[in-house]
């Protein structure tokens, strides 16, 4: 991380992990120390290596390594400003185009973690006040917010009551502290009135290594949102919005190092327990590679290994979320809709095409019939010639008007029953001896015996055998599987034609003279072969 100005401090997320940027700074030898003639066990030998150079024993120096490599180094005399401009500007800004950070200090009591973090802070806030008014084409909200966890309790550092808020976690897994008080920035000013109420209200206690030790783990908190003042109030509007923490936490100690005792002790207890489960978390994120906690710098060289990856929190306004949602919902609609067009043009087609066949079927079915029909009238009109022949005109004239007329059954099942029975083989139509009671199909004249009007219709095969089989009448028909209607068309074209052949018949009968009728399809039989 180089030095840089106030004005363009922020990269953008470079989707890739990015390790922590640890830097260790060395704070000066206090008047106690320099009264003790104390000197700093800690060399700085380059800007990013400390060197150990106690008198260790082989053996130590065998099990602790004495050089320390982090991202920055500085040395005792370096001041806070230098070691925000090249240790924490860039990460604390970052803020400013929507990526979340965090500031640690990390040390042994006394070392000079909120001597450097305050001046971290405030250099940070003064950078965004200045990146602020800079950037006029947008419109900025500062909000800070301030805890502190002591003995493991949360307490409000902005507020007098002191009792522990509650922790809790959000669907998004932030960790929200409830009722903590957020206050808007007003400015400069605002902010450092701010920052003396934590100080004020911080648990700060006097350790034998410290006279205002921290006593707890204090988290100063930025939250900054920003919006384009071009498209405020629009639907395009959207906000930037991320957090910065700056945190303070409580001094390392061993509790014999700082000789405390009841409260101070619980105390140690609890911040030690907080550090050490700080430390197993980075250590965890570190992916165990160093297994030294021995110290503030093993913690350190932990910390430098973990991988963090920043992203911009782009915030809509509800103009913008709404008017996103309806995108989202008039897309779910067309997909809907054209899914459900492709099922009803599917569904169609296949109707369609059922329809398509049954036409098709329908229309063969008629030209069946329609050939039939022909066929049947035109061996009606050769029997009726046929007939014509063997009878003169006049004797067919003078037939008796009121002579029960006859209809033809379409039925060629059992006697006197009417129900229907195709009779289709090939291409010939069977005609199959049949009696019926010509009293059913009587128009009311007639009050003759069923045995005047019964009239046999013979088998052929039959009436071939026997030229000479008894001089009844026979009249057959033909009926066509499923041609119903067209059968009944065929009834009432024919049904004159039939009537005056069943005059005809009756005059036959009168005659006495045998007549057996095949009525075929088969060419090789043509009605004039007919006995
Ligand atoms: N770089 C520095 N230059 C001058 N004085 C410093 C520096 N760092 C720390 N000090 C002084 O050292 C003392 C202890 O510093 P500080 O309180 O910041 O330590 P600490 O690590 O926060 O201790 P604790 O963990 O006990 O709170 C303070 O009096 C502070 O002013």
């Amino acid at each position: 991380m180089g030095p840089v100005d106030g004005e363009e401090v922020v990269h953008g997320p470079t989707g890739q992990g990015e390790k922590i940027f640890v830097s260790v700074r060395l704070r000066p030898l206090n008047e106690k120390e320099i009264a003790k003639n104390d000197v700093s066990d800690w060399e700085c030998i380059n800007d990013n290596t400390i060197l150990y150079r106690n008198n260790l024993s082989v053996s130590e120096r065998s099990m602790y390594p004495t050089a320390y490599t982090f991202d920055r180094v500085f040395r005792h005399d370096c001041s806070t400003s230098l070691v925000y401009e090249e240790g924490a500007k860039e990460v604390a800004l970052s803020v400013v185009s929507g990526i979340n950070s965090s500031v640690f200090a990390y040390g042994q009591t006394s070392s000079g973690k909120t001597y450097t973090m305050s001046g971290i802070t405030k250099y940070t806030v003064h950078d965004i006040y200045c990146y602020i008014k800079k950037h006029n084409e947008r419109e900025f909200i500062l909000k800070f917010s301030a805890m502190e966890i002591y003995n493991e309790s949360v307490r409000d550092l902005l507020s007098s009551d002191s009792s522990p808020l509650r922790l809790l976690d959000d669907p998004e897994r932030v960790t929200v502290v409830e009722k903590l008080t957020e206050e808007t920035l007003r400015d400069w000013d605002h902010f450092k009135e701010l920052i003396s109420v934590c100080e004020a209200q911080r648990q700060i206690g006097e350790t034998s290594l410290n006279e205002t030790s921290s006593r707890s783990h204090q988290i100063l908190r930025m939250t900054i949102e920003s919006s384009a003042r071009e498209f405020l109030g629009n639907d395009k509007s959207s906000s930037l919005s991320a957090t910065v923490n700056f945190v303070d936490l409580a001094g390392s100690e061993r509790a014999s190092q700082s000789q405390s005792a009841g409260l101070r002790l619980k105390e140690g207890c609890h911040i030690n327990r907080s550090l050490l489960t700080l430390g197993t978390i980075v250590r965890k994120l570190s992916k165990g590679r160093n297994g030294h906690s021995r110290n503030t710098l093993l913690f350190a060289s932990c910390a430098k290994e973990v991988a963090t990856n920043a992203q911009v929190n782009v915030v809509m306004s509800d103009k913008a979320l709404v008017k996103q949602l309806q995108r989202e919902l008039a897309r779910l609609k067309n997909e809907l809709h054209s899914s459900g067009s492709d099922c009803l043009t599917s569904d169609f087609a296949k109707l369609l095409k059922e329809k398509d066949l049954q036409i098709e079927k329908l229309q063969q079915e008629v030209s069946d019939l329609t050939l039939q029909r022909d066929l049947a009238q035109s061996q009606i009109k050769d029997l009726l010639q046929v007939v014509g022949d063997d009878m003169p005109l006049a004797e067919l004239e003078s037939l008796d008007p009121h002579y029960p007329k006859l209809r033809v059954r379409s039925s060629w099942e059992l006697e006197n029953q009417t129900s229907e029975a195709p009779i289709w083989s090939g291409t010939r139509f069977m005609s199959r001896v049949r009696s019926f009671d010509a009293s059913q199909y009587s128009d009311g004249h007639s009050t003759t015996s069923s045995g005047d009007n019964l009239f046999q219709l013979p088998d052929l095969e039959e009436t071939l055998l026997n030229e000479n089989s008894s001089p009844r009448l026979s009249v057959s028909f033909l009926k066509v599987a499923g041609s119903d209607m067209c059968q009944e068309k065929i009834e009432e074209e024919n049904e004159e034609d039939l009537e005056d052949i069943c005059r005809v018949v009756r005059c036959i009968e009168k005659e006495d003279r045998a007549t057996n009728i095949y009525i075929g399809s088969n060419s090789n039989i043509s009605p004039k072969q007919i006995y």
